[in-house]
This record gives structure tokens, sequence and C-alpha cells, in this order.
């Protein structure tokens, strides 16, 4: 019997709004801590010592693991074969393990020769401790909230598939970009006048725990959920099952080539940009060092609003192929702006707000895109597998955008001078905007229907 006949709870709007709350809080948390150190770039340098290219080194080692071991693709395979409750409650262990390490190297207690130091400072002593242990602790948080990621986009697909799924995908990124947003505007603050980097941290872990509460909660539900509809889960688990072959015959869908190439692009102009942004903000605009992370925070800020409301116009009116070229088109201005434009403070607040018009844009798009191009027998595969690619981006823009401003500024006493890093951002911007347009040419002549709206009537 399907799953839409039988009643469960699922049938009940309460219980799946619950379990929405539950996941979307859950992200809240690991979207808070993934960027808790962006506003502290330069505290890390004047504190730590670490240079723009050990942070960069730092912020990419957050897919060190998830692109070089293949965790994603070992995620996805443990997701299928174990379930949600098994693999959504050990990534969250694995998250929580992680970024207390990372904390663990921001103290005192580490860095005045506590537990492990002496072991960290015997290799490799060009690197200081601090930033081995923070990189072990970042990729082991990054592997964790990754796999999280890929999970609740599971449990979602599970709970609200056939019924309000769009919406809930994009309540649940503006709910993360809740955290985001927190982030960016309340890590100097929660470090105090001192500049104590392990104080925010220390508040992301205690975060990262109650929204590991959340998802036991969520756990509940859906063991009740699986207990009443056994029969369609086992069914549907077979369909979406990981395999390892169909990651072949991805490789020969052109439309999920672009689509994987696009979301590289895109994410590597955004997600590795926002952990400079703060610190663009000091050099270049002159803004005080507390207020640089708020205004980064505008970026997250206006997504948490549009990207429903995107995703709402994109179900019931699509153009998805159309709004990923615009979000490209965005990202070239925004990033020119960076790069070339005056250092007037008006330009910058231009610039960010445009940047999370594209970050709206494109995340409501894409991701709902992905079934239109990829049988859903193999929707669990694409997931996990551009996931992948999407790390590759992650992992090594932060290292380059670190080593270009620390050689652009060589022997230079005054303000850090970030064009070159922002000209490659610009590039990033420039090839997005060409694969958008190859996906729009793939979905012209394949049919795929990414300007169509999701909704058929
Ligand atoms: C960083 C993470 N891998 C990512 O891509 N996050 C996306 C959301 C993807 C999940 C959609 N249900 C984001 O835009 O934050």
């Amino acid at each position: 019997m399907s799953a839409n006949l039988k009643q469960s709870i699922r049938d009940s709007k309460s219980a799946r709004w619950f379990v929405l709350a539950t996941v979307s809080f859950l992200m809240f948390t690991g979207y808070f801590f993934t960027d808790i150190m962006s506003p502290l770039q330069g505290a890390l340098r004047d504190n730590f010592g670490w240079s723009n290219a050990e942070y960069g080194m730092f912020a990419g080692s957050y897919s060190f693991l998830n692109v070089f071991c293949l965790m994603l693709i070992f995620g996805g395979i443990i997701l299928d074969k174990l379930g949600i409750r098994f693999t959504g409650t050990s990534f969250i262990g694995v998250m929580i393990a992680g970024a207390f390490f990372n904390y663990y190297a921001m103290t005192d207690t580490f860095n005045n020769g506590g537990l492990g130091y002496d072991f960290l400072n015997s290799f490799l002593t060009q690197y200081k401790p601090s930033l081995k242990l923070a990189i072990l602790g970042y990729t082991l948080f990054g592997v964790g909230v990754e796999i999280a990621g890929i999970t609740v986009s599971r449990i979602l697909v599970k709970w609200f598939k056939g019924k309000e799924l769009a919406l809930a995908m994009g309540l649940e990124m503006a709910t993360a970009r809740g955290g985001m947003l927190l982030a960016f505007s309340g890590s100097r603050l929660m470090a105090g006048e001192e500049q104590i980097v392990s104080r925010p941290l220390a508040f992301g872990v205690l975060f990262l725990v109650i929204g590991f509460l959340a998802f036991f909660i969520h756990n509940m539900m859906d063991k009740k959920m699986d207990a009443e509809v056994a029969d369609d889960t086992a069914a549907a688990a077979e369909e979406d099952e990981f395999k390892v072959s169909d990651i072949f015959l991805l490789f020969k869908n052109p439309g999920f080539i672009f689509i994987a190439l696009l979301c590289v692009l895109f994410y590597s102009a955004v997600f590795p940009f926002s952990k400079f942004a703060p610190d663009l903000m000091v050099q270049k605009y002159m803004f005080n060092d507390n207020f640089a992370g708020s205004m980064v925070g505008l970026l997250p800020l206006g997504t948490i609003v549009l990207t429903p409301l995107f995703g709402a116009f994109l179900d019931n009116k699509g153009k998805g192929a159309s709004v990923m070229v615009l979000g490209a088109i965005l990202l070239i201005i925004v990033h020119s702006i960076f790069a070339f434009g005056p250092d007037q403070k008006a330009f910058a607040f231009i610039a960010m707000i445009v940047l999370g018009f594209a970050f709206s844009f494109v995340p409501a798009a894409m991701w709902p895109s992905i079934p239109k191009i990829v049988p859903e027998s193999r929707l669990g595969s694409a997931y996990a597998m551009i996931f992948m690619i999407q790390n590759v981006g992650l992992m090594l823009f932060p290292m380059i955008l670190g080593a270009v401003l620390d050689s652009s500024n060589q022997g230079n006493t005054g303000n850090l001078d970030y064009s070159n890093s922002m000209m490659l951002m610009v590039g990033c911007g420039v090839l997005a905007l060409f694969f958008a347009f190859m996906l729009k040419a793939v979905d012209k002549k394949n049919g795929y229907g990414l300007d169509l709206p999701n909704i058929q009537k």
C-alpha cells in the first residue's frame, strides 16, 4: 500500500512541521559552528600568529576528509544501509567531537602545554600546535555536519515527499542561514574585548549538543513513523539506495555534470569568500572590527526571507534555469565590486545585499532541480556526489584565497589588499555563468524542464 493511502504520522501536519523544526534547529547549530571562526581572522593573526594562508588552510580543512577519504560517498552508503537514525546520531557525534577539538585547540589550557600539546609540537614544526589541532577538529566537524546535512535532506524527503517539500527545504536552509547570521554578527561579541577565541567556540559546542537533543526528539518521531509504515519505507529505501555503479551513470548525464560544476563554482564564490569577508570589510572598507561581521551577516539575513519565497515562486512559476543564470551574473557583479570597486562603505553594503539575492536564488533553484535531471532511483547517489564535488571547491578556495592574500601583500605594512583574491572570485562567477548557460542549453535539448514549475497542475 502506498504511503499516500496509508494514514501515518507523516499525514499529520503538526507532526511534519515539528520534525522540520527539530532538524532545522540541528542545521542551525551546525551552520553556526561552521562560521564561528570567520569573524575572528584578525584575532587569530594577532593572538595565535596564524598567517592568512594558515587561516585559509584551516577553513579548507572542513573538506579534507570529505574529499580525500570520500567520506560523503561512505556517508551516503551508510545512510542507505543503516538508516537515518543511526547515520544522523553517529555523524552528529562526529560533528560534536570535531567541534570540541577545535574549541580545545584555542584554549589557554592547550596552548600552555595541556594534553596533546607536546605531541602536536613534535612534528611539522613550521605549523603551530593550535593550527594542527584546530584543523583536526574542523575536518572531523566538516565530515559530521556534511553527512548530517545529507541525512536531513533525506529526512525532509521522507516526511514531505508529495507534500510541501520545496517549502520545507527552503525553510530548513533559511533556519540554517540563521546560524550563519548569528555566527557573523555574534562571534566577536562573544569573544569580548580581549578577543578570547575559545569563548564563541564553547557556545558553538554547547549549541551543537542542544541540536543533538533536538535530533533525538526527531528520532522518536521517526521510529513511530517507521513502525506505522514499515512496508512503505522498506520499498522507498530500496528505491533510493546508493549504488556505486550509479556514479558512472551520473557522469554520462550532461545535465548532472553541468549542475555539479555550477554548484562547485557558485558555492566556492560564496562560502570560502564568507570566511574572508569580515576581514575584507575591515581592510578595504575600514569597518570597525565588531561591525565587520554584521556586514557579512547581511548575506544570510536576506536569504532567510528570500530562500523560502523564491522556493515558493519556483514551485509555482518555474524559471529555475534562468534564475541560475541570473545568480551567476550577480556573482560576477558583486565580486567585481569587491575586486575593482571604490573602497566606500556604501559599495560594500550594496554588494553584500546583491550577493544575498544570488545566495537565495541559486540554492532555491538548484537543489529542487536535481530530481528533474536525475532519475529518482539515482537521487541518493546524485546528492552525495554533488556534495562531494562541491567540497573540492570548499577545500581548495579558502587555501588559495589565503595564499594569494599573503603573496600579494608581501612587504605591505598597511591594510591588506584583497584585489587579487577577489579577482579569483570573479573568475568563479564567470565560469559559473558559462556552466549555467550550458545547463540551459542541455535543458533545451534534453527537455529536463528546469524552467517549468516544480508543482505540476
Ligand atoms: C555546504 C553544504 N554542502 C550545502 O551545500 N548546503 C546547501 C544546502 C543543501 C541542502 C539542501 N536541502 C546550502 O545552500 O546551504
